[in-house]
């Protein structure tokens, strides 16, 4: 168990069956409390501060299913997000898209959680068997992408990305402004590419997030 981590867990899914799939796997546990974010960055950074206003909590953990990029995320692999980038606040430009942090504005656009603490939760994961785990930058976008276009726009911008999901930046942010630390824990549903919803694996994805979620009060 990580030092200075007993404190209380909040997590954060955006959908139902992601909290379920989380709660089942964490089990009943007075230290933890798993709760609705609804999609998208915004309100998830909404849902994130009346947690964080409510209670004290030692460790936000941003956690659901997740779009992964062809060759790096595997459909049922889990993602630990290394950074939390809100990869679409910027601006477009004729020579591309320009940042945040670029137009001067003085806001960063990504979110880098404690090295040991995603360390320590992917290793967790190895460890208890039979789920692929890997890290790397984990994407916050308020549209899903399906397009090859913005595929590879977003591939060329962001080509150590792993993968997008729509809360992650919304939920750190949150954290960020009470000082807590924060994870981001994706399990992968579906590739992303063109628009095919019939590829997406959400049972896959979510027995995956399950047996991810089973050792995070092993971890923290
Ligand atoms: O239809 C269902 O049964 C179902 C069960 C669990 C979750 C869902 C969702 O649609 C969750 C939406 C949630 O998933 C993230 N997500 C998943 N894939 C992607 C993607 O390719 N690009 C962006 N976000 C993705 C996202 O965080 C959504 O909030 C349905």
């Amino acid at each position: 168990m990580i030092e200075s981590s007993e404190g209380r867990i909040l997590i954060m899914t955006s959908v139902e069956a992601e909290r379920d799939a989380v709660l089942r796997g964490v089990g009943d546990n007075e230290r933890v409390d798993v709760l609705l974010a609804g999609v998208g960055p915004v309100s998830a950074a909404i849902q994130t501060t009346k947690a964080l206003q409510k209670e004290t909590y030692s460790l936000v953990i941003c956690a659901g299913i997740a779009g992964g990029f062809t060759e790096k995320a595997e459909i049922g692999t889990i993602a630990v997000a290394t950074e939390i980038v809100s990869a679409d606040l910027g601006a477009e430009s004729p020579d591309g898209f320009i940042p945040l942090d670029d137009l001067g504005f003085g806001s960063s656009t990504r979110i880098v959680p404690e090295e040991h603490l995603v360390s320590a939760l992917s290793s967790a994961i190895e460890a208890a068997g039979n789920i692929t785990t890997i890290r790397g930058p984990v994407l916050t976008l308020s549209t899903v992408t399906g397009t090859a276009e913005t595929t590879a726009a977003l591939t060329q911008r962001e080509p150590e990305a792993i993968a997008e999901a729509m809360e992650g930046y919304g939920v750190a942010s949150a954290a960020l402004e009470f000082g807590v630390p924060v994870l981001e824990l994706r399990a992968i549903s579906n590739p992303i590419g063109p628009r095919d919803r019939s590829a997406w694996r959400i049972k896959d994805a979510l027995a995956a997030l399950e047996s991810a979620s089973q050792v995070i009060t092993e971890v923290f």
